[in-house]
């Protein structure tokens, strides 16, 4: 079996070297001008105080004036000082030349690298002041020059408003300077603005780079403490918890309503595009890595994308809890069982009833009436639960005369989506009781989601994709699509070079060929195992520590290290490929589940038919987390969760989340097909990677004996090399012989072949090294000679 791979280049440390030399030569620049400015403003102040004892010696040639050691000026900036504070102020705008110097400094500033300001609208604005003000020092000031060495206009203010005065009159050229004073205001007011607001930016960042530094260098964008703050709800927000009057009946009546009390406005947008900016402000080549910086511009798609869908108000009336708790105490009743206590919670699309059974009464015997139950409030799939886990009463689930529509809107408006830590957040639907149920992907490890067709099963795969792609960026995440039925993945197929996974030199990277897919599962098996390699070299136990490392630079990626983003795989239709493929996809599908958790390979597989000879033991075995939308039967449910209950479900999205001996019955967000188009059209739209992500390319065996018998004595230049290396090492790995060589995998796993074939290396062993032959280099020495003589 050969593999081989490409890999896509995430590291963007080029142009290092180039960056650095013009940085260096700015740097030298900024602080030549921030001395000159300060060596001007030394000059400049010491002219105003001894201008008066130098200005004779001033009057004279400056050749004369610079060459004769005879003349001495009190000048602290000396003669060059003396003369330049001369030029400047008295030949030219006089003490509004102050203002030139602030200017030199910004210019300082600016090549130093710390530009709080435009530099072209300071210097507009710094210009058009001196100017202006040279001008109305002299005709404020007319007689100072008199009696003063300085002249505090300038020669430039003295003569333009002398001429002025003479052309427009006094009181005109008054007007003039106050008008031109106006007109400078205005026109900088916004400037004024930006400046307040360039501060603040620098400081910002500053702190941004403080917690960076702190371990804060999640890339994905995560609400900070600060940002929480500003998270506010407007006044014109139309989705506000609303509390439901409270229906109350004394002693066996108490409704309790949990609304939604968790959503955050559409701010969030702005705060992640402000935080996107930051990251390009703050990092340089000597800072952690952030794979962000690829695609630094990237935004995630805004709320506004998805529809909001009406919340029905009054979606469960009095009446209806009313009639529906009596008929439950009346059914009881018929057969004997008496209860303490009914409380109701509202849900979306179901309320639950809590009864309290009174003291004896056995619970099997109400479970064992959950049919004449369901009958007598003639309502389909009610569900009973007995007993409700961690409390003593029984729930029974009734489903509501008009279900509401749980939008992704409001499921990802939530706080608990919005603030979520999580590594890959999925925001599925809500509760019984109104809350977003939010859960970490990486966690469950991976999914298994069944349900008759036309029950919520393409809404619910498309809630936890749409999820995703509103928290994480394209470096972070990629989603490996296969779609036998061709219709359920098309619409991503956009967002290829950004978020999509595929193998080399396929033009689709949504998979729609059964035949292709055993290749791609084979492929993953590849990439997980090449991950292990690369966590194992650098000391990490999984993703997060591997990435984590990365990020800090403490990974060299000379040595094949690379960020890792997760990978997603999500199989739709799976029972097509097990008809069709059967144990060419069951194999690797469960060795991916057993293994891959730790490397950020996750699989969310779903079928339509869940039984027992396409849900089998080993798929079972491997995937704890569950998703169950209805199915036709109660031998479905078992296989899917191990217990009935699906069977009842009312459909449209009404689904059971089992993880564990854990239950949650959950209505699943809706998306509809326009909204995740908006979406994928928004992505799609931002610039991408040149190509999908690559997976390592996969051969199976039977291609090998088509390519023939190796020859020996066609060997590769490199053999020699290689051979020393893998019984060096004792690690027969073609991925070692790649990276030590820098070849491509071809090429290495060309080498490996012909390693076996002489003998120095063992047979390919699955993920394991191959065994090395030749225990040490004096022995493979003699091994090549002879190998040479043949
Ligand atoms: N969460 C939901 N909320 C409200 N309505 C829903 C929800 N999920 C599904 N529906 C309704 O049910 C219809 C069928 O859903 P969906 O296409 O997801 O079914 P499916 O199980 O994937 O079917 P198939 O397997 O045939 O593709 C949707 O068009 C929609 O009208």
């Amino acid at each position: 079996m050969r593999r081989r791979r490409k890999t896509q280049n995430n590291n963007n440390l080029g142009n290092k070297k180039t960056f650095t030399i013009n940085k260096n030569l700015k740097n030298v620049l900024g602080l030549f001008l921030l001395f000159l400015a300060i060596y001007l403003l030394v000059s400049f102040l010491s002219f105003l105080f001894y201008g008066g004892i130098d200005q004779s010696q001033l009057d004279i040639s400056r050749s004369e004036f610079m060459r004769n050691p005879e003349i001495r000026v009190a000048n602290l900036g000396g003669k060059e000082g003396a003369y330049l504070s001369h030029l400047f102020i008295n030949r030219g705008l006089g003490i509004a030349s102050f203002g030139l110097l602030y200017l030199l400094f910004l210019y300082a500033l600016a090549l130093l690298n710390i530009k709080p300001f435009s530099l072209l609208k300071s210097t507009l604005l710094v210009v058009s002041l001196v100017v202006v003000s040279s001008v109305a020092f002299s005709y404020f000031l007319a007689d100072n020059y008199k009696s003063s060495h300085l002249a505090i206009g300038g020669l430039h203010g003295y003569y333009i408003s002398h001429w002025l005065n003479a052309a427009i009159g006094e009181i005109g050229t008054l007007l003039l300077i106050i008008f031109s004073y106006l007109a400078i205001l205005i026109l900088s007011v916004r400037d004024i603005l930006g400046k307040v607001k360039g501060v603040t930016q620098v400081v910002k960042n500053k702190k941004e780079q403080f917690f960076d530094k702190q371990g804060k260098a999640e890339t994905e964008v995560e609400t900070t403490e600060d940002e929480t703050e500003n998270i506010e709800v407007p006044n014109t927000y139309t989705e506000e918890p609303i509390e439901e009057p409270k229906y109350e009946k004394p002693e066996i009546i108490q409704k309790t309503l949990d609304t939604d009390n968790e959503k955050v406005s559409t701010d969030v947008e702005a705060m992640e595009v402000t935080i996107s900016e930051k990251d390009e402000t703050v990092k340089a080549p000597s800072e952690d890595y952030d794979p962000t910086l690829d695609l630094s511009k990237y935004k995630k798609p805004p709320i506004d994308l998805l529809k909001e869908y009406p919340e029905n108000e009054a979606k469960v009336t009095p009446a209806e809890l009313e009639d529906n708790k009596n008929r439950i105490v009346e059914t009881l009743k018929h057969y004997s069982i008496e209860i303490t206590k009914i409380k109701a919670t509202i849900g979306p699309t179901i309320t639950l009833y809590e009864i309290v059974p009174a003291p004896g009464v056995r619970i099997s015997k109400i479970k064992n009436l959950e049919d004449d139950i369901a009958l007598s409030l003639s309502a389909l799939g009610i569900r009973i639960i007995a007993p409700i886990p961690g409390k003593g009463t029984i729930g029974i689930e009734v489903p509501n005369k008009t279900p509401e529509i749980v939008s992704m809107h409001g499921v990802v408006l939530s706080k608990k989506f919005q603030e979520s830590k999580y590594e890959l957040p999925v925001v599925m639907g809500r509760t019984i009781s109104n809350e977003s149920f939010v859960f970490d992907l990486t966690k469950m490890p991976h999914l298994l989601v069944a349900g008759a067709t036309g029950q919520g099963k393409s809404v619910g795969m498309n809630a936890i994709i749409t999820s995703l792609l509103y928290k994480k960026h394209p470096s972070q995440l990629k989603f490996v699509m296969v779609d036998p039925k061709m219709v359920e993945f098309s619409i991503y197929s956009k967002i290829e070079k950004h978020f999509l996974a595929k193998l080399p030199d396929e033009d689709e990277a949504i998979i729609t060929d059964v035949s292709k897919v055993v290749a791609t599962l084979q492929s993953i098996c590849i990439e997980m195992d090449d991950r292990y390699d690369l966590l194992k070299k650098a000391h990490a136990r999984n993703l997060i520590e591997y990435n984590g490392k990365f990020i800090k630079r403490k990974l060299n990626p000379e040595n094949g290290h690379k960020y890792l983003p997760y990978i997603v795989v999500l199989i739709d239709e799976f029972a097509d490929l097990i008809m069709t493929a059967g144990k060419e996809v069951e194999m690797p599908i469960a060795r991916i589940a057993q293994k891959a958790r730790a490397v950020g390979i996750h699989m969310i597989i779903a079928t339509q038919r869940p039984s027992t000879n396409i849900i089998t033991g080993v798929i079972k075995a491997n995937f704890p987390a569950r998703i169950a939308f209805k199915v036709a039967s109660m031998i479905d449910s078992r296989t899917i969760l191990d217990s009935p209950g699906a069977n009842q479900l009312i459909g449209r999205g009404d689904m059971l989340f089992s993880q564990g001996s854990q239950m949650v019955r959950l209505q699943c967000a809706f998306v509809d097909t326009p909204e995740v188009e908006a979406i994928t059209d928004f992505i799609s739209e931002q610039r991408g990677y040149p190509m999908a992500f690559e997976l390592p390319e996969y051969k199976d065996d039977s291609s090998n004996d088509i390519e023939g018998t190796i020859d020996l004595q066609q060997r590769d230049s490199l053999f020699e090399e290689a051979a020393r290396l893998v019984v060096s090492t004792q690690q027969g790995s073609t991925s070692g012989i790649q990276r030590r060589f820098s070849i491509g995998y071809n090429r290495a796993g060309r080498i490996i072949d012909q390693l076996e074939a002489a003998g120095i290396v063992g047979p390919f062993e699955g993920s394991k090294a191959r065994q090395v032959l030749i225990p040490d280099e004096l022995s493979l020495e003699q091994f090549l000679e002879d190998l040479d003589l043949r």
